[in-house]
């Protein structure tokens, strides 16, 4: 903060944010809401894992142990709920602030694809979209892979004489206002622990692993790499440091990793949340908090591999598991993302929006976060 005295034309101002209302969403006419997608019957498990895993080579074991995953469930993944209950959140927070622009969902492994959405989109009349993911980091999984998605189903609705214009939501984890609906979601969690002393509680911060080579080479081309990673790194020492400070206790986090898949051989981001837990119940942690700040809502990861899984390790080494909800439809979290889009709108008209430690830039970079099999069209991107 500082005691400057704001004028009009400086970003980020009230005169300023008041322009940017004005003109909602202008000159998008329609918002696409990119999940991941997932199963909703088990006929639809093995259908969804060979769509998800197609040409990277996943031994049929590892896709059988995930399908089992599933089944745990009926065969059905939350997340394609989480998202409609996202979409009916941000609705209600547009339409609040008087933006009746249409939002409209597109999956990248499962129905509603991205093309029939495009074509749905087209068939309203909509020309120019704005895209917003589900997920929040930089990597070649959770940003230029939905880039390559939005860009196969251009071209798909191309051939249908379909044309429109996508542009794209800069990936909001180091927005001041994720931090902020992590920090509700972690507080409320700490607040609800009875008496444990500090020393015998280890918080650990968990995200989706990803290869290392994919880590080493998230962020811009000419970057220092790993930006997967140190975005992780920076949102959960700023929670631990905040969360501390306001409950006053000494909190130290750590960040470690969930759903690793691929051969062996190959590295991937370290340590798993499981051998964590059994190293920090050896030190003499009773209680791990458990925040999964990697995932935007509670999907399978998150079901499965934290409340399943890492919940039977630490019931067999006697530790308390606590888990932290993610963000899912929090007021805070909803609230931020429509402020992401208004300032995505803002931009595309040339006006300044306010700047913070981490920004991404909107349109990613020459060489960002690279697909490391082989080089493809994305959409979004100056390369
Ligand atoms: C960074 C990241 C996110 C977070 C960003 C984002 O949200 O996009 C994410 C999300 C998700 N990942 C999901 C599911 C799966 N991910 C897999 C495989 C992989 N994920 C990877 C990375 C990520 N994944 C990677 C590097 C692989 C290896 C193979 C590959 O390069 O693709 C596999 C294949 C089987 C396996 O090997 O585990 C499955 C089934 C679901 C749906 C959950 C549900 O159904 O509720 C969600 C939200
Ligand atoms: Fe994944």
């Amino acid at each position: 903060m500082t005691d400057t005295p704001r004028t009009p034309d400086q970003p980020g101002t009230e005169a300023q944010q008041a322009t940017t209302e004005k003109q909602g969403l202008a000159p998008y006419d329609v918002v696409l809401l990119l999940g991941f997608g997932g199963p909703e019957g088990p006929d639809e498990v093995m259908p969804f894992l060979r769509r998800v895993t197609a040409g990277r080579g996943i031994p049929d074991e590892r896709l059988a142990e995930v399908g089992s995953h599933y089944d745990h469930f009926g065969g059905r993944s939350p997340i394609n709920d989480q998202n409609r209950a996202l979409i009916a959140a941000l609705r209600g927070e547009l339409d609040s602030r008087g933006i009746t622009t249409p939002i409209v969902w597109g999956n990248r492994n499962s129905a509603p694809f991205i093309d029939d959405a495009f074509r749905a989109m087209h068939a309203d009349g909509h020309r120019r979209v704005v895209a917003l993911t589900t997920s929040a980091y930089s990597s070649y999984s959770s940003c230029r892979q939905y880039r390559e998605n939005l860009a196969d189903a251009a071209a798909t609705v191309a051939e249908e004489g379909i044309e429109l214009s996508v542009d794209k939501v800069a990936q909001y984890a180091p927005r001041p206002g994720f931090a902020a609906a992590n920090l509700d979601e972690l507080v409320r969690s700490l607040r609800a622990l009875d008496g444990a002393p500090d020393h015998e509680i280890a918080l650990l911060f968990v995200t989706h692993s990803i290869p290392e080579a994919m880590d080493d080479t998230s962020g811009p081309g000419d970057g220092e790499g790993n930006l997967y990673r140190r975005q992780h790194l920076a949102l959960a020492s700023e929670l631990a440091q905040e969360a501390g400070t306001l409950l006053g206790r000494e909190l130290t986090g750590e960040l470690v990793f969930c759903s690793r898949s691929g051969p062996p051989t190959v590295p991937w981001l370290e340590p798993d949340v499981n051998d964590r837990l059994r190293e920090l119940a050896a030190e003499g942690v009773r209680t791990a908090v458990v925040a999964p700040i990697g995932f935007v809502s509670d999907h399978m990861e998150v079901v499965y591999d934290l409340d399943t899984e890492a919940q039977q390790t630490a019931d067999e080494l006697g530790l308390r598991l606590v888990r932290v909800p993610t963000v899912g439809t929090s007021p805070v979290f909803v609230s931020d993302l429509a402020d992401a889009l208004l300032e995505r709108a803002a931009e595309a008209r040339g006006e300044p929006v306010p700047q913070f430690e981490g920004r991404r830039p909107s349109v990613c970079e020459p060489g960002c976060c690279p697909n490391l099999r082989q080089a493809r069209p994305a959409l979004c991107g100056s390369d």
